[in-house]
């Protein structure tokens, strides 16, 4: 069974498609949408990070995901959970009372924001992404989680760049599936 999940992860890594000095000199990037050419691979993609948050010990109440790459899969993931899906979104985007957060990017600076009253105080919420780099989104996106009263349980990721260590400024459990 682990064998099979390791192979299904490698699967995966081979549809991760790499590119040199994108979108700035001195940046790998990491292309998510290769993936989603391949119906077979993301879907492999998907029940993997569906089948993990089922195996979470807390409840997952409600989930949260970035603008924009996030949200290619934390959709998923709620439909599959039956629980609702939040967008944290750049700045500017969502209508209504909202909470903001600004940050700093491998390659720039943002902010984003969450609409004030989309999910209670105290519930338990996840927060997915398709890459952790330096951490400054993920670490923006729990800051309104937490300003709003909710608990992230976990960040669930796709991709990692772990020597860029975004996991250190996290104070949330970090779970992702492909390491670089
Ligand atoms: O860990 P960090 O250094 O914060 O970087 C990771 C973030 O950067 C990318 O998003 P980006 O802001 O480029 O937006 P996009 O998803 O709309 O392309 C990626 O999808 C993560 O959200
Ligand atoms: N190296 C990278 N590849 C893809 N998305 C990113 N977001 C921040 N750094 C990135």
């Amino acid at each position: 069974m682990a064998t099979e999940l390791s192979e299904k992860i490698e699967l995966i890594r081979n549809h991760v498609q790499s590119f040199p000095d994108f979108p700035k000199p001195g940046v790998l990037f990491k292309d998510i949408f290769s993936v989603l050419r391949e119906p077979k691979v993301f879907s492999v993609l998907c029940d993997i990070l569906c089948k993990h948050v089922k195996s979470l010990p807390s409840k997952i109440e409600y989930v949260t995901a970035l603008d924009s790459r996030g949200f290619l899969f934390g959709p998923i993931i709620a439909l599959d959970q039956q629980v609702p899906f939040v967008p944290i979104r750049k700045k500017g985007k969502l209508p209504g009372d909202i909470c903001s957060a600004s940050y700093k990017l491998e390659y720039g600076e943002d902010t984003l924001e969450i609409q004030a009253n989309s999910i209670p105080k105290g519930a338990n919420v996840l927060v997915v992404d398709d890459l952790l780099a330096t951490g400054g989104s993920l670490s923006a996106a729990c800051s309104l989680i937490e300003s709003i009263g909710a608990k992230t349980v976990e960040c669930l990721i796709v991709m990692e760049l772990t020597s860029l260590k975004g996991r250190e400024k996290l104070k949330a459990p970090v779970h992702s599936l492909l390491k670089y």
